[in-house]
């Protein structure tokens, strides 16, 4: 009989939470020295490159490290944007930034991987630019996280 393969989880493709913690402290590191984004971050946590890598963990497939550990929710993450006012030009630059950070610490760049990397930071900062010009949180508390997979390209593990 055939054996079925097991499909890992994006969280353990890219290397755990390790890596995701690296990828996050990387990114908010080139966010401070970046005249654009400056401004929008400059007071953020000593706990928020943490936090998103948690918050991104979790949605990839990873423990729930965002709800159970730091007692965030789908709504208490949409509502640190709320009212930012962000824009086009600093959602380019934050993927821009993110992906650089990606390049530099050499986690998984197989085209799967990285297509659905992107096609999940697409969607988030798009969401996040959306909610960050609302003047309430349009997530409900309870809601619940989102989840993010492999998508139609399927994965490398397939090979
Ligand atoms: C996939 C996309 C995104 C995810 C998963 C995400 C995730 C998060 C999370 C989890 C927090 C809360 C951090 C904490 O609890 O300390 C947060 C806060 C924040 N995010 Fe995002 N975010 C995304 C996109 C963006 C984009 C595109 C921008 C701006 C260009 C942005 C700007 C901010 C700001 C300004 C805060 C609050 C910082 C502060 O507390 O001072 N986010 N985000």
């Amino acid at each position: 009989m055939e054996q079925k393969k097991t499909i890992p989880s994006l969280y353990e493709w890219v290397g755990g939470q390790a890596a995701l913690e690296k990828l996050t402290e990387v990114f908010y590191a080139k966010v401070l020295q970046d005249e654009l984004l400056y401004p929008v971050f400059k007071d953020m946590s000593a706990d928020h490159s943490r936090h998103v890598a948690h918050f991104i963990a979790e949605v990839f497939g990873g423990p729930k490290l965002y709800t159970a550990e730091d007692k965030g929710s789908h709504a208490s993450m949409v509502s640190h944007h709320v009212g930012r006012m962000l824009d086009e030009p600093k959602r380019k630059r934050w993927i821009a930034l993110l992906l650089e950070a990606a390049d530099e610490i050499g986690i998984a760049s197989d085209p799967e991987f990285r297509s659905a990397l992107v096609g999940y930071l697409e969607w988030g900062s798009r969401i996040a630019v959306i909610n960050s010009n609302a003047e309430t949180n349009p997530v409900e508390e309870g809601a619940p996280m989102p989840k993010w997979g492999w998508g139609e390209p399927g994965g490398p593990y397939e090979g």
